[in-house]
């Protein structure tokens, strides 16, 4: 449907984009996604028409898109910021661009009834912006969007104002409108988190570059770059070349993985967090005479970490209904206009009560209203160290997947294993072993942090749930080899 081929932009001496070639498809949710710089903002602006490339060809359903101006293209485009007219109601924002368009005044009402009911705000009709939520002013911005039934919307960061419930919300909002609509959305943004729960598919960029194109599991369990295995989600990345069909880690040994590379080739190892699961042998020198290894558990392989389970905050308010009639009758105030919808006319806003009068109000954009609370920055739990150590038995019934070892891996759970004074690491099984330097929970998840002499850095373990594991504890790491994605380097 959108066919973009070897697009390239400089400015100067910073290559935005170098040689971009992406196929996007009817009906498609696409994210672009890629840190703060990469380019794909430039990209966004290349299809809305307010920037060219410097080379290569865009062309939508077969018509070549370059040639168009930007108000003839069949494109709109939503920005984070809403530009919504604050002195106008959320029946005559909607309304606004297909009274531009100079549509007989009954249609306009037809279709601003029908896009309001779709996103949740037809009780919200005769509201002005500053009177709702900052999930609902989105909303009024998606309707502006899509009410003139784009082929095309561009979506720029379009959640990143509302704060975390909001936007958990707003994500299966825009979903379900996006598949209901059948609009092909193209969204940009540097959260992966969100394009993870929105796309159908993304193009993971990096310095300009298009590293790989995937749907969003398989871009997490089987990354093609080093770039995206270090970006998509948190990895352990382990370096060496490939041996016996997995990683020769140098001191760390030969660590299982599994990809199609030549033996010898160098590559990197990249091993998720959720995948390993985690054996403790407990404190060393603590006053616990008896403390046995941990009973193995089957790990919970869940392929991502299962997102917060708070409850979206409702945003609705009961209100009295008004129609969309009645909500294009309003006062105009004295706001000092913005810039934001290149607005043409300048007449004074009127107190009429149609729609066609509605078009020579003069629109004033608003800045974001800061009505959205920052987003909250959950402040890691230490989870475990609290908790008193006979609270419960160490082994069946605790749920607690990170403490498990495979069944095969040879450990006994039975057994208690000797421990190393010296390095904190017990003897025995494990493709590593190591000592838990910090132990955090939150979102559901316990995330450890556990030091392996001959890595720099510690590796990282999730599990579902609380952990018991606490810090300083000895711990053998385990994973298998299909737990293990060999990236060429
Ligand atoms: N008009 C411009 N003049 C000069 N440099 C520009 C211009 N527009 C973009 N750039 C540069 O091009 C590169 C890509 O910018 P772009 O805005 O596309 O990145 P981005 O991935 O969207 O980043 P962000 O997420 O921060 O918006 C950056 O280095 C940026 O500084």
């Amino acid at each position: 449907m959108l066919q973009i081929t070897g697009v390239s932009r400089r400015f100067g001496e910073v290559t935005a984009l170098s040689e971009v070639s992406l196929d996007i498809r009817q009906g498609e949710f696409f994210a672009l996604l890629g840190p703060s710089g990469c380019g794909k903002t430039t990209l966004l602006r290349i299809l809305a028409g307010f920037e060219s490339p410097d080379s290569g060809a865009v062309t939508l359903d077969g018509a070549d898109l370059l040639s168009l101006p930007a108000h003839r293209r069949p494109i709109n485009l939503m920005f984070q910021s809403y530009a919504l007219f604050p002195h106008m109601t959320v029946a005559k924002n909607v309304a606004y661009g297909l009274e531009r368009e100079r549509l007989p005044r009954a249609e306009i009402r037809e279709r601003v009834e029908e896009v309001l009911a779709k996103v949740g705000l037809a009780e919200m009709a005769g509201r002005r912006p500053q009177q709702l939520s900052g999930g609902q002013r989105q909303r009024v911005a998606l309707a502006r969007a899509i009410v003139k039934r784009p082929r095309l919307l561009l979506l720029d960061e379009p959640l990143s104002a509302l704060d975390k419930k909001v936007r958990a919300e707003m994500q299966l909002e825009l979903k379900r409108l996006q598949h209901e609509v059948g609009i092909t959305f193209v969204v940009v943004t540097h959260d992966q988190e969100e394009a993870m729960s929105l796309a159908d598919r993304i193009a993971v960029f990096s310095a300009g570059r298009v590293e790989q194109v995937d749907e969003p599991v398989a871009l997490y369990e089987r990354p093609r770059t080093p770039f995206v295995a270090g970006f998509v989600g948190a990895s352990n990345l382990f370096e060496g070349a490939v041996h016996d069909g997995g990683l020769d880690g140098g001191a760390l040994g030969v660590l299982p993985g599994t990809g199609d590379l030549p033996e010898g080739t160098p590559a990197l190892l990249s091993v998720r967090p959720e995948r390993i699961r985690l054996e403790d042998f407990g404190v060393p020198d603590e006053e616990s005479p008896e403390e046995p290894a941990e009973s193995p558990e089957p790990a919970a392989e869940s392929p991502r970490e299962e997102p917060v389970s708070e409850k979206p905050e409702s945003v609705e308010e009961p209100e009295t209904a008004e129609s969309v009639e009645e909500a294009v009758s309003e006062e105009p105030v004295s706001e000092k206009p913005e810039s934001a919808e290149e607005p043409e006319s300048t007449e004074e806003p009127e107190t009429a009560e149609s729609v066609e009068e509605a078009v020579s109000e003069e629109p004033v954009s608003e800045k974001p209203e800061s009505a959205e609370e920052p987003e909250s920055t959950e402040e890691p739990e230490t989870a475990e160290s609290a908790e008193p150590e006979d609270a419960a038995g160490p082994s069946e019934g605790s749920g607690d997947a990170a403490e498990g070892s495979e069944g095969g891996s040879g450990d006994d759970p039975g057994e208690a294993p000797d421990r190393s004074k010296d390095s904190g690491a017990p003897e025995g099984g494990g493709v590593l072993r190591g000592k838990v330097a910090d132990v955090s929970f939150y979102g559901g998840v316990s995330h450890i942090s556990v030091v392996v002499p001959g890595r720099p850095a510690p590796v990282l373990v999730a599990a579902q749930g609380a952990t018991r594991v606490r810090t300083g504890s000895a711990v053998a790491l385990h994973w298998a080899a299909d737990d293990g994605v060999l990236v060429p380097q």
